[in-house]
């Protein structure tokens, strides 16, 4: 775990977003293309407006979600509705946007047509919940089993979170770990509780923690107090 620290969330995003522009550059010089997923949630739209403004290939760049809430794509939880207004703007208008939810008419049907399209993301841009959670990976869900198993050889799942509204879409753990390289944007004494608590050893109760040892390839913290 590499950890960053800023006084300001102005100052993290604009870090964050500086390190993802090099990083999405970097992919586009070796295979032509990038790949970047981003969390939903409330805490992105800064790290959004300023990667928006960043000088990239953008055409050669598809942006997808880490997770998703199932609902209709116009609804105010939508985590592409939040894309849509904060980061497919400017200069990154031009990128490609592969949402993870149509329709919202049927979760699993969702989920497959999710994993036909699928592209093994070369960034990702992680969240965190107050409740340890990472993309959709809930703690105590009947599906965090599957989702923190090392074999699946599944990107995505469904997740019913106990606590929190709406069936999710979910990147799984195997496939963050499949993934590039992995960022997790946090901000708050809250947060960083949370994150100190994880740290201290793999605990169901903190899914986040799976990401945190030492032994997984590092993820690049950029907390913001
Ligand atoms: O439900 C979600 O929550 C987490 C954390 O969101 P925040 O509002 O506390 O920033 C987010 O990373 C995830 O993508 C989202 O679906």
């Amino acid at each position: 775990m590499h950890l960053n620290e800023f006084p300001q969330a102005a100052d993290a995003s604009a870090a964050l977003a500086q390190a993802v522009a090099a990083d999405l550059a970097a992919a586009i010089e070796t295979r032509g293309r990038a790949t970047l997923a981003v969390s939903g949630g409330r805490s992105p739209v800064p790290f959004f407006q300023a990667l928006a403004q960043a000088a990239l290939d953008w055409p050669r760049v598809t942006i997808t979600l880490v997770d998703e809430r199932v609902v209709p794509p116009g609804h105010a939880d939508s985590n592409a509705g939040l894309v849509r207004q904060y980061l497919l703007q400017g200069q990154a208008a031009v990128a490609a946007f592969l949402p993870l939810v149509n329709t919202a008419a049927n979760p699993e049907q969702e989920l497959a047509t999710a994993q036909t399209l699928w592209q093994t993301p070369d960034v990702v841009v992680l969240g965190m919940g107050d409740d340890g959670h990472t993309a959709s990976l809930f703690p105590a869900a009947a599906q965090l089993a599957a989702g923190l198993d090392a074999a699946n050889p599944h990107a995505l799942l469904t997740v019913v979170p106990p606590a929190a509204p709406h069936t999710r879409i979910s990147m799984t753990l195997a496939e963050l770990r499949r993934s590039g390289k992995l960022y997790l944007a946090i901000a708050g004494a809250n947060k960083r509780a949370v994150l100190d608590t994880a740290l201290q050893g793999v605990n169901d109760t903190y899914p986040i923690s799976y990401l945190l040892q030492p032994s997984e390839k590092p993820l690049h913290v950029y907390w913001a107090a």
